[in-house]
């Protein structure tokens, strides 16, 4: 295909408005490369399903063309010619904001100088199949002289360029393609142009990560080709993700839910085959939430790799900075750690990390996508204990069921207490789904509001905590009865060292002791964050907080500036 007949292609989307119309034409781009008569690798189709949406790229490849937008300015300066500098281009784009259309306000070709590397050597119309290819020798070039070379191969495409080409060539570029075309666009165009159900291209997408591939395979192998297009271990697929949401909504969406700490790390993809990985050497590959490759800079989830793994796998999960006792640190230090390119053994004695794993994709030639999540998470600790038992698995995320509220607040109360963010709600039956947002994972709301309580009693604690005053009873004030009713007890987001602080503070007001409770004069107030407010029958309130966690001593204020139960009413409607 003829890069000008692409660009017609883009045009025409360009100016069209109607998703449905956008899609037509993309199916009809798709399909008449139907018979494509040029060779070679990529196909043709492969091209043009990733240019139309801007990239050069399949998603699962961290190839990038590193040129920045100055490089692209002085080469588009040179092709327009002898009274052109990159001045002149900077001030139209000014005047224009957009690089599309600088590109095409210039008269390209002709220009002499072409070096050796690079698309000035070809002759006649410039094709799909050399942009592509000239774009990917730019990219591969490094070292010294390489930003000059990387310039001299763009000069020489945009030398080949009709106004419309060049504009949408330096688009592509810049990663600023913008016709409209988004991967929805692409996957309902796959489908229309090679009759197939949309949910088994959406399923080939998800897999593969791969647009062109999906494309065509869809018209070469049709529907049995895609079904049977697999995970492939070292190619990233999109991390699926969470939305916010309640122990309530969840508890009553679902029968159980499954319960796991959420970790404050960064997300890691973690790929591993003990006979050695088809792209690149050795046998891990770790990469980012975005699918980037992070390997090199977490030589310890290597490491983890080899020693646990022993069949091919892709597993989800979390790295997490650890201090010398293993407890983990604030997400700002993996972030020193993350995508390190240097110094990566210097950095690595200031700050360690370690893996979590919570999910299996895929098991020793088995894709597990579409397993439900408890299926997958059994999958994912038989390999990584083997036999062994779950609890003594260093790098495995445990996860309970339950329907019960009061576990899943200890849960989280231990999750907070270990140093962790608190805690993600799944759905037990829910299959993994890439790149998606849904419903099925759900991290706990952040408080949105907090309330200024009386401290009104405690309880001492035990073990270790045996000397401390901990799991506080909080009340607020009826305005009309005088009264302090009672709609809680806190014993979560509180410290060892805060526990110590407030049984100093209360110790002197305590009124009465029974055993482990004591009853405390009012005098205290602590502010106090919440999930959300319930009716019940437990607290002389009629309310209680769910999920109430500890924020601050408000010494700030007096009883009376404690908050009401005329508040707590109005926040619960
Ligand atoms: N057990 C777990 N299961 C799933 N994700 C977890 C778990 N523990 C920690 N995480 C992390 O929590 C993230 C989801 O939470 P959150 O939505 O807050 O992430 P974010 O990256 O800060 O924001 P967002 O995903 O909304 O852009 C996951 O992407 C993952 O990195």
């Amino acid at each position: 295909m003829e890069f000008a007949t692409f660009a017609d292609r883009a045009a025409a989307i360009e100016a069209e408005p109607a998703d449905l119309a956008i899609i037509e034409h993309v199916q009809d781009l798709l399909a008449d490369t139907d018979g494509d008569a040029e060779s070679g690798e990529p196909r043709t189709i492969e091209i043009v399903a990733r240019f139309v949406q801007g990239r050069v790229f399949p998603a699962w490849d961290s190839t990038t063309l590193d040129i920045g937008p100055s490089a692209c300015y002085e080469a588009i300066s040179r092709a327009a010619g002898r009274n052109v500098d990159t001045n002149d281009v900077e001030d139209r784009l000014a005047d224009v904001g957009e690089i599309g259309e600088v590109a095409a306000s210039y008269e390209f070709g002709g220009q002499q100088g072409l070096d050796a590397f690079g698309a000035g050597n070809g002759s006649g119309a410039l094709t799909v199949r050399e942009v592509y290819d000239d774009l990917v020798a730019l990219a591969a070039a490094e070292g010294e002289g390489s930003e000059d070379r990387k310039i001299d191969a763009l000069f020489g495409l945009f030398n080949r360029c009709s106004s419309d080409e060049a504009r949408y060539l330096a688009r592509l570029v810049l990663s600023e393609m913008r016709i409209g075309v988004g991967e929805g666009t692409v996957r309902d165009a796959i489908a229309a142009a090679f009759d197939i159900p949309q949910e088994h291209v959406e399923r080939a997408l998800q897999v593969s990560n791969d647009y062109g591939e999906v494309a065509r395979v869809a018209r070469d192998e049709g529907l049995d080709g895609l079904d049977a297009m697999a995970l492939e271990v070292g190619r990233p697929v999109q991390a699926m993700l969470a939305q916010t949401g309640t122990v309530t909504d969840a508890l009553e969406a679902w029968e159980e839910a499954a319960v796991e700490w959420k970790y404050d790390g960064a997300r890691i993809q973690l790929h591993y085959d003990p006979d050695g990985l088809e792209e690149g050497d050795g046998t891990t590959r770790v990469f980012s939430r975005n699918m980037e490759d992070v390997t090199a800079a977490l030589p310890e989830v290597v490491e983890f790799a080899e020693k646990t793994l022993a069949v091919p796998v892709i597993l989800d999960g979390e790295v997490v900075a650890v201090d010398d006792a293993g407890d983990p640190l604030p997400f700002q230090e993996v972030l020193k750690r993350f995508r390190r390119k240097h110094d990566v053994a210097k950095a690595r004695e200031d700050v360690a990390v370690r893996p979590v794993c919570f999910d299996c994709l895929h098991a020793d030639g088995v894709d597990l996508l579409e397993e439900p999540l408890t299926t997958r998470h059994e999958r994912l600790e038989v390999v990584l204990t083997g036999d062994g038992r779950p609890e003594d698995v260093a790098g495995l995320s445990l996860l309970w069921l339950t329907d019960d509220p009061d576990e899943i607040e200890s849960i989280d109360a231990e999750a907070l207490e270990s140093g962790h963010e608190g805690i993600m709600l799944k759905n037990p039956e829910s299959a993994y789904s890439p790149g998606r947002r849904g419903k099925n994972w759900r991290k706990r709301k952040p408080d949105v509001e907090t309330l200024d309580c009386v401290v009104t009693g405690a309880e001492w604690g035990e073990g270790r905590r045996a000397t401390f005053l901990g799991t506080f009873e909080l009340s607020v004030r009826n305005e009309t009865t005088g009264e302090l009713e009672t709609v809680g007890k806190v014993a979560t987001g509180i410290t060892d060292e805060q526990l110590a602080e407030l049984t100093e503070l209360l110790e002197p007001h305590i009124a009465t002791e029974e055993g482990q409770e004591v009853e405390i004069e009012p005098a205290v107030v602590f502010e106090v964050g919440y999930e959300e407010i319930q009716s019940s029958p437990t607290y002389s309130s009629g309310y209680a907080l769910r999920f109430p966690r500890f924020q601050a001593v408000r010494d700030d204020k007096a009883i009376e500036g404690a908050d009401t139960l005329e508040r707590v009413e109005r926040l619960r409607s």
